[in-house]
């Protein structure tokens, strides 16, 4: 039997409804929530992302602030940019979309972003918190995962979850998560000896490496949940050439796991999900 597919279009509509809720409820005591989204440059792709978000706000019910920026903007400008929406005790929540020109130290934009109103969960603290265990917010996309897998009812305590990819936004954090939900964990990577000897042996993997066709059917245990975090566009003089894909060979797995997310469909509509439930928790705290 093929497996489930995960609709993460569907989950995220669903969160995005529990949001509202809460958004409507803090408004009617004077606290509409709010998030700055600060673009920088003209990435194509950054800007669609980003008018999703926009409009995401839009139908929960936040109020967001859009601040385009030319990819000449200064680093410093940026930051005094990241200070004024800091003190502006309206906004519950900064977003400067990654990724920022090449003159631009990310790192330094993301740090001085104010610890309470780092909704992407990227700051060194943020990081630290999940670590400890302690509230803070979680980066959306891992965090959207593992709502993705709750989804399927499956209790991740006991099992053996693999995690492919070691970035500091999806990689690191899911592992953290995973473990917090006491399930047994693996990271691997791009130095990882033999990738197959440790997926066959995963009830749940999630693949965030940014390669399509990392994760074959061959590779899976039957019965496994399978998350796909990729984004990868299939190559010219290919069979449905530069179509979306993920990570995983989506065919080709489906008739081995016991559960699947779509690209898109999957883990994409999760990521701005996850960001609302940030902001409105954000506004939460500081009512
Ligand atoms: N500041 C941030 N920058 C970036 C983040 C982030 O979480 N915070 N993540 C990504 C981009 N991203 C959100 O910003 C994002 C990417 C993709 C999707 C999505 O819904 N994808 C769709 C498919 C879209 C398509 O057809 O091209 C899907 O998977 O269904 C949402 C958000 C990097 N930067
Ligand atoms: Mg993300």
């Amino acid at each position: 039997m093929p497996a489930t597919l995960i609709d993460g279009s569907a989950l995220a509509l669903q969160i995005r409804g529990g949001v509202a809720e809460r958004a409507a409820a803090l408004t009617a005591r004077g606290r509409t929530p709010g998030l700055a989204v600060i673009l920088v440059g003209d990435d194509p792709a950054s800007h669609v992302y980003v008018r999703n978000k926009v409009k995401a706000c839009e139908a929960a019910g936040i109020r967001s602030v859009l601040e385009r920026y030319p990819a000449e903007l200064t680093e410093a400008a940026l930051l005094e940019r990241v200070a004024a929406l800091n003190a502006d005790a309206t906004i519950h929540g900064i977003l400067v979309q990654l990724p920022l020109p090449r003159h631009i130290d990310a790192k330094k934009v993301i740090e001085a972003i104010d610890a309470s109103k780092d909704v992407d969960g990227y700051s060194v603290l943020s990081a630290g918190e999940l670590m400890a265990g302690l509230p803070g917010f979680r980066p959306c996309t891992p965090y959207g995962c593992m709502k993705l897998i709750e989804s399927t009812g499956v209790a991740l305590r006991g099992k053996h979850a693999v995690v492919i990819g070691r970035s500091n936004t999806v990689g690191k954090p899911m592992g953290l998560l995973l473990l917090q939900a006491d399930a047994t964990v693996t990271i691997c990577h791009s130095a990882t000896a033999d990738l197959a000897v440790h997926t066959r042996q995963a009830d749940v993997v999630v693949a965030a490496v940014g390669r399509r066709n990392t994760l074959t059917a061959d590779m899976v245990k039957p019965g496994a949940i399978v998350i796909d975090v990729g984004m990868n566009r299939v190559p010219d003089g290919e069979p449905n050439a530069g179509k979306l894909c993920g990570d995983v060979d989506f065919d080709g797995v489906r008739e081995v796991a016991g559960w699947i997310t779509p690209v898109p469909g999957g883990v994409g509509p999760m990521t701005i999900a996850m960001l609302l439930v940030n902001t409105v928790e954000s506004a939460e705290r500081s009512a």
